[in-house]
């Protein structure tokens, strides 16, 4: 059996750009696309007239970039971290598509340079491999690839774990992209030593968090102890390592529907998370706030609404704060009420990120015609150059927003939808009030979540999104940000207790967890067996 991704080429002699027919200054200019479609991210170098590697861009899984050269220019693809060869490429027309594929596997990369894990992978490395059907995998791969978010399947033999088969990126495909030997005894640690560096999809940025090894449902796995010590039942082998060092759930495919279990505290039984969008990141909750909760924060909030500010761009100084946003806000503290306190306690089952990292809840009310142009919770470090107080905020774009958890109070008869303009990695729209696209409509008590950050730490871009006009009603509703680092508002003790309650790890509640998630995952089964049985027969390898 061969497998199906090729080797990687090697470096050809003499490989240099040269001038074109013309004189060097006369060169024919020409533009050219790199796609990235390996697993992991590609470093792209021109190649000067001399063979020298000149690093001009890094182009992240999935993603492309648009480059101006010449015809007759010599342009190299590598895997970045590594500085595998990926692909060599000569300008010959202009306008020219080109595509850098997997290669090689990074298992030529491995330490030690495991023979024989190459060898089993090109066996069993396919799902329906006897090793990966035990692994509850249908709640965790996604139809695109989720950046930073490698999904980690512990391949147990006599009770050991043997392997660690990756797909890297999250994305759903029949065969996993790497394959780690361990012996069982590695600590959580070592393990995220042995296999980030082999997986990191961008160079890890100073001051942001660490990777960080989660279990399935989104349990941060403590880094001493060792698989012997945690135990690796079939509900737990497949984990989920996270270069951000935070929790992303992952989108699966839109209609997903996951179930939301005792986990989340709530007098509301069966409360669900449905994904609305891939690109960008977008969930959804219903009856996720209590009715009692939605009054509370009216009644708390309500009375002190002022007129909405914004962290003003460099750009955009000196223009009025009614050019983007006509809603009113106030930022409500939660401590010492108890039912605000639940509220924020489940926010912290549902994101599974520390409420800590939590700002207060910002409550907004648009009245008619209220809107909010279209923009990006994160702050991104290149608008913000004067603004010193922000940069040091942001540890110059290692600490951001990670998400949003935006919650609806009222219903609103008509308008005030959220739009997200760049839904499905469209271009950003030249005009930011536009309310055309994919929009969430508000309704009381229930909430979306969306992603400001891939799970590597870098921001989304395409989670742009603005609030629409209010043509009729009032707009209730409430910002819940959540970042990547402590943010020092929630500190009170009984704050405290909740990140303490997240933190717990304790089999009891793993376990009940992992099984709705193993349950969920057996009602799934016969769809995702049916996508392996598509994906490999039209394979060329079947053993
Ligand atoms: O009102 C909305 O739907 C979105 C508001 C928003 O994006 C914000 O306040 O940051
Ligand atoms: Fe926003």
């Amino acid at each position: 059996a061969k497998s199906e991704i090729p080797d990687c080429p090697s470096e050809s002699v003499e490989f240099r750009s040269r001038p074109g027919t013309q004189h060097v200054d006369e060169e024919e200019n020409t533009e050219a696309s790199f796609y990235n479609q390996a697993q992991v991210a590609v470093e792209l170098y021109w190649v000067d007239f001399e063979g020298q590697e000149q690093l001009s861009d890094s182009i992240a899984p999935g993603e492309s970039t648009r480059q101006s050269s010449y015809v007759g220019h010599a342009w190299r693809m590598r895997a970045e971290g590594s500085g595998q060869l990926f692909k060599e490429h000569i300008l010959s027309q202009s306008e020219e598509h080109i595509e850098v594929k997997q290669c090689g596997m990074s298992y030529s990369n491995l330490q030690g340079q495991d023979e024989e894990s190459k060898l089993w992978l090109q066996q069993h490395g396919s799902r329906d491999g006897p090793a990966l059907i035990d692994c509850p995998l249908s709640a965790l791969l996604s139809e695109v690839t989720v950046r930073g978010f490698h999904v980690l399947c512990a391949v147990v033999e006599a009770g050991k774990v043997e392997r660690l088969c990756v797909f890297a990126n999250g994305l759903d495909q029949p065969r996993c992209t790497h394959s780690f030997r361990v012996q069982g005894g590695e600590t959580v640690d070592a393990v995220i030593k042995l296999v980030g560096p082999q997986l990191l999809t961008r160079r890890p940025r100073p001051r942001a968090p660490s990777l960080a090894l989660f279990t399935a449902s989104g349990r941060r796995l403590p880094g001493h102890l060792s698989f012997a010590d945690i135990g690796v039942p079939e509900y737990r082998r497949a984990m989920v390592l996270i270069e951000g060092g935070e929790w992303h759930w992952p989108p699966v495919q839109v209609g997903f529907v996951r179930p939301l279990h005792g986990f989340v505290h709530s007098g509301l039984e069966g409360i669900t998370m449905k994904t609305l969008s891939l690109k960008p990141r977008v969930f959804e909750v219903k009856s996720f706030i209590e009715e009692k909760e939605c009054d509370r924060m009216l009644e708390k909030g309500g009375p002190h609404v002022k007129k909405s500010g914004v962290v003003v761009k460099d750009s955009d100084h000196g223009k009025s704060v009614d050019e983007w946003r006509t809603s009113k806000n106030y930022y409500l503290p939660s401590e010492g009420d108890s039912i605000l306190e639940a509220l924020d306690e489940r926010v912290q089952n549902l994101t599974r990120i520390r409420i800590s990292h939590s700002e207060l809840a910002q409550i907004l009310k648009y009245d008619y015609n209220g809107r909010y142009l279209a923009h990006t919770d994160y702050f991104d470090p290149n608008h913000y150059k004067s603004d010193k107080g922000t940069l040091r905020a942001i540890a110059n774009g290692a600490h951001n927003r990670l998400l949003t958890v935006f919650m609806y109070m009222s219903n609103v008869e008509k308008g005030g939808e959220t739009v997200f303009p760049a839904h499905g990695g469209k271009p950003h729209p030249s005009d930011y009030s536009d309310c055309s696209g994919f929009r969430v409509s508000p309704e009381r008590q229930k909430v979306i979540i969306f992603y400001n950050m891939h799970p590597n730490g870098d921001p989304d871009p395409d989670s742009l999104h603005g609030g629409c006009k209010v043509k009729n009603g009032t707009k209730w509703s409430a910002n819940f940000w959540v970042w990547n680092v402590e943010q020092g508002h929630k500190r009170a003790e009984v704050h405290d207790r909740m990140v303490d309650r997240l933190q717990m790890w304790e089999e009891r509640v793993d376990r009940q967890e992992e099984a709705v998630v193993t349950q969920l995952v057996a009602g799934l089964s016969a769809d995702h067996e049916a996508r392996v049985k598509s994906a490999s027969s039209d394979g060329a390898d079947e053993l």
